[in-house]
């Protein structure tokens, strides 16, 4: 398997006795979408602020793109971009001087950096306005421009803290939009949010982190399989005659709709089972189908559920 783009194992971090960072163990593989989901004060923030190298933690390794962070910090901040949790840009600059601004950090050629700049702002659609001054920007604006900025360097690796914060639906759908860009364009990206819809629209994977802890990591269809081998499968019965009596070990219970319409909740999938009991005594399924939970669910109960654990 290939390096992945970002390694965390064993990540601790205490601000003094409060543990915002408890043992956080994941990867996120290379040009893969990582959604990193927790409430407020999960975490997160502590999270990547220590795979950049911005806070030291109190134990862990982190290792970005192949090199450890605590060995060669420099050489791995020009490889990736990185945009902050309530960032900001230069309100009297305008968008094209912001982006020369932040291209001067780094080696490139006038010629490279003028064509990197003009194709940024068309890519988050900022062309028609380059001259204007960043501070007549619209919230949505502005947070494209500081997307631009995290992509000046040409990054292999993107880190977002909360990229769709405070936005309105047209300016989220944008930043959406330039996140799935970044990864036709082979660039790996991960993201913190809080909010579930746009974790499940746009990543790959994702990690659940609560107080500190990483509650469940994986592609989102399988942490939804997971769950529903914890908590039970719901499955939804549909027939054309009415459905006679059931009786399985894996039910837990069944829900009568109608005559013809059951909800059943079961300890695994039965479904096959189901279909040729109900076919033997000569009932016809117009549809048999499980329930999925909601990332929602899975969240909520990951949050507020199972506190044992
Ligand atoms: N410098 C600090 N000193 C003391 N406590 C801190 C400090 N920074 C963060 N914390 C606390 O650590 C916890 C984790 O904070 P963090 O900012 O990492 O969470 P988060 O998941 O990013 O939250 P949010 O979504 O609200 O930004 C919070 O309870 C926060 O109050």
């Amino acid at each position: 398997m290939s390096t992945p783009a970002i390694l965390v194992e064993n990540l601790r971090k205490s601000y003094g006795r409060f543990r915002a960072v408890d043992d956080l163990t994941f990867d996120v593989r290379e040009g893969e979408v990582f959604g990193f989901l927790g409430p407020n004060g999960a975490g997160k923030t502590t999270t990547i602020l220590s795979m950049l190298g911005i806070i030291i933690p109190d134990g862990g390794r982190i290792e970005i793109l192949g090199m450890e962070m605590a060995r060669e910090p420099i050489k791995i901040k020009e490889r990736i971009g990185y945009l902050p949790e309530n960032a900001t840009i230069y309100g009297e600059l305008t968008a094209w001087k912001n982006l020369e601004f932040f291209a001067n950090f780094y080696r490139m050629s006038n010629a490279e950096r003028e064509r990197r700049i003009s194709e940024l702002l068309k890519r988050v659609g900022l062309w028609e306005v380059r001259y204007r001054k960043a501070k007549t920007f619209s919230k949505g604006m502005k947070q494209r421009l500081l997307i631009a900025q995290t992509l000046i360097n040409d990054p292999e690796l993107l880190i977002l803290d909360e990229p769709t914060s405070g936005l309105d639906p047209e300016g989220a759908h944008l930043v959406k939009e330039v996140i799935r860009g970044a990864k036709a364009d082979g660039r790996t990206v991960f993201f913190s949010s809080h909010v579930l819809s746009e974790v499940e629209e746009l990543s790959d994977r994702v990690g659940i982190i609560v107080r500190g802890k990483l509650k469940a990591v994986g592609p989102i269809g399988e942490i939804k399989r997971r769950f529903m081998e914890l908590e039970g499968y719901e499955i939804k019965v549909e027939t054309k005659e009415p459905i006679p009596e059931i009786e399985h070990d894996s039910i837990t219970r069944i829900e009568r709709l109608a005559p013809n319409r059951l909800i059943i909740f079961a300890r695994s999938d039965i479904r096959e089972w189901l279909s040729q009991y109900l076919t033997s005594k000569g009932v016809t399924i117009l549809s048999l189908e499980i329930e999925e939970p909601s990332l929602e669910d899975v969240f909520l109960k990951t949050i507020y559920g199972r506190e044992e654990e």
